[in-house]
């Protein structure tokens, strides 16, 4: 099943590096359609305006509807589609999660709205809402200038997922944040040499000890987890399950 992924955007073409690197792959095995679209193609007037003052004042320049509506009945259609997913990147979206990019790895279509100047006028998500699945998500209490570079790290963490993308799927099962580690951060890697600028690889590591190796490296995952994601451990203990 291939995976049809768009992007509407002023900048379309921070979209051109999907045609190389690991997506590039994918795209070429038919696992994943790239469709990049500029938003300004839908407009009317001679400036090609996608924005105008806020209603009710304030600084900033707000994006008009009219243009999102008519690019969403041409990609998408006029047609309510639930399987169709629909992402507005936004710094007041619910925080992105790998549960969510896990879930979206199965979407045969994902459609990514790029908000700039303040924002998108919210009819234009209330309408996506009555439409189509809508996913308003935030990928850290920062601000960017717009939502591409946050389509493109959530389309990564999504693809990457898709059966069929990754080499060797092992991988997957061992990094942070995926089930396997409970919510762990991972441990710190070694790979040679051993000794390196007067830096040694932890000897435990290279005792081919398999149960003292495990230990350790579960001992360094919750130690970081501590130090630095008290929000992943759980409060009781302050140590995670
Ligand atoms: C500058 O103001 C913005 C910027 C962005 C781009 O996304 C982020 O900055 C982001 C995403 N995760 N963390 C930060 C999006 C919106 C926006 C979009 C739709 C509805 N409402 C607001 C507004």
């Amino acid at each position: 099943m291939t995976m049809r992924l768009d992007y509407l955007s002023i900048f379309p073409a921070y979209f051109d590096v999907l045609d190389i690197s690991l997506l590039g792959k994918a795209a070429v095995n038919g696992l994943v359609e790239v469709h990049a679209h500029d938003l300004r193609d839908w407009t009317h007037d001679r400036h090609r305006t996608v924005d105008d003052t806020p209603c009710g004042g304030g600084a900033g320049m707000v994006m008009k509807p009219d243009p999102w509506g008519e690019a969403f009945d041409e990609i998408i259609g006029t047609e309510p589609d639930s399987s169709v997913h629909v992402i507005f990147p936004s710094p007041s979206g619910a925080p992105f999660t790998q549960s969510a990019a896990q879930e979206l790895s199965s979407a045969v279509r994902i459609v990514f709205c790029c908000g700039r100047y303040e924002g998108i006028d919210h009819r234009v998500i209330d309408y996506a809402r009555s439409m189509w699945t809508v996913h308003e998500v935030s990928l850290g209490d920062y601000v960017l200038n717009g939502g591409e570079v946050a389509a493109l790290a959530i389309t990564e963490a999504v693809v990457r997922l898709v059966p069929g993308f990754m080499g060797n799927p092992e991988s997957l099962a061992e990094e942070s944040f995926s089930a396997g580690q409970d919510g762990l951060l991972e441990y710190p890697l070694f790979t040679r040499p051993v000794s390196w600028r007067g830096l040694d690889v932890p000897e435990v590591l290279m005792s081919g000890h398999h149960g003292r190796i495990a230990k350790w490296r579960r001992d360094e995952s919750v130690r970081l987890t501590c130090e630095r994601r008290p929000d992943l451990t759980d409060s009781d203990f302050g140590v995670p399950h």
